[in-house]
């Protein structure tokens, strides 16, 4: 297996008698979307400065791309594209001005692209950075993350300042890098957002990894409300006894049912029918997160 894009062993960070990462090992394997989820305070960006290397670690090993962050860290910025939590720009420059600067000093970017991705975004360039609302400012911080193409992509709470329709774009751009085969480390404590455009999630929480977990296998798990139209009636009990599918009901022509898990053996059941119309709501993914939640609550607790 190759060497992860992202990888931490046992890293510490406290700052004097704050506790910021208690222990956290993380891996993020090359060209996947990795996101970061936690609550207010659970170490998220204590954990994406230490691998900026903006701050050092108490104790325990970083490694970014291959390299120490802090021996290598000029080369290493310019194969990362970073967005701050708390991304602040200012001055009398346009924001052209900016963006080019910034390329520049990663070696040139195209000004075709930076004006790709300010179209996309709907980021006027010609404007002043310090008469920009928050959210134009944001969208400068994420078009500086994406210019130069970065072999990857860090994060922090990217979304933030966003209107949902620039959310989805920029969720676009994320999946677009992915297919790229680039790798993103992204933070969030939305785990809708998160379960859009990640591969797989790692949750944080009082400075160390509580689970991690893909996206897909979640929905896997999921339960779901599916309600199924047929064009003539059909037999209950036929579907009652597929797997994962229970709490039955058929009046008329219309099937509702729980499913547990794969959709598999139900969509394939239905198809021996003339099937007219097909609801399932979208599992709740958060509600999966809780239960995580819950359980480390009652091992700490049982502990
Ligand atoms: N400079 C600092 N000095 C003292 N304590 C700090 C400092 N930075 C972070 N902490 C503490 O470390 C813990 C983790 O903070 P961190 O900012 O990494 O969390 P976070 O998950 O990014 O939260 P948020 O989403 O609120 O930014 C918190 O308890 C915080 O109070």
């Amino acid at each position: 297996m190759s060497e992860p894009a992202v990888h931490t062993e046992a890293l510490v960070k406290t700052y004097g008698r704050n506790r910021g990462l208690t222990g956290l090992d993380l891996r993020v394997e090359p060209g996947e979307v990795y996101g970061f989820l936690g609550p207010n305070g659970s170490g998220k960006s204590t954990t994406i400065r230490l691998l900026l290397d903006l701050i050092r670690p108490t104790s325990g090993h970083v490694r970014v791309l291959g390299v120490d962050p802090r021996r290598d860290g000029v080369a290493l910025r310019r194969r990362i594209g970073y967005l701050a939590g708390d991304f602040v720009v200012n001055g009398r420059q346009t924001a052209r001005e900016l963006l080019t600067y910034l390329g520049n000093l990663r070696g040139g970017v195209p000004r075709a692209r930076i004006d790709g991705l300010a179209d996309r975004l709907d980021l006027d360039l010609g404007r002043r950075i310090r008469g920009l609302s928050k959210g134009n400012r944001q969208k400068v911080g994420v078009v500086q993350a994406f210019m130069h193409d970065p072999e990857l992509l860090v994060l922090d709470e990217p979304t933030s300042g966003l209107d949902p329709f620039l959310q989805q774009e920029f969720l676009t751009l994320v999946r677009e890098a992915r297919d790229g085969g680039r790798t993103v480390f992204m933070s969030s404590h939305v785990m809708s957002e998160v379960q859009q455009a990640a591969d797989r999630v790692g949750i944080i929480r009082d400075g160390r990894l509580v689970t991690v977990a893909r996206v897909e296998d979640l929905r896997e798990r999921a339960v779901r409300q599916v309600e199924i139209h047929f064009a003539d009636p059909v037999d209950g009990a036929q579907f009652a006894a597929l797997p994962g599918v229970s709490e039955v009901s058929v009046v008329g022509t219309t099937l509702r049912c729980r499913l547990d898990g794969r959709a598999d053996a139900l969509v394939k059941a239905a198809a021996a029918h003339t099937v007219v119309g097909l609801l399932s709501a979208e599992p709740d993914l958060e509600q999966i997160f809780f239960g995580y939640y819950s359980r480390e609550e009652q091992a700490r607790v049982a502990a």
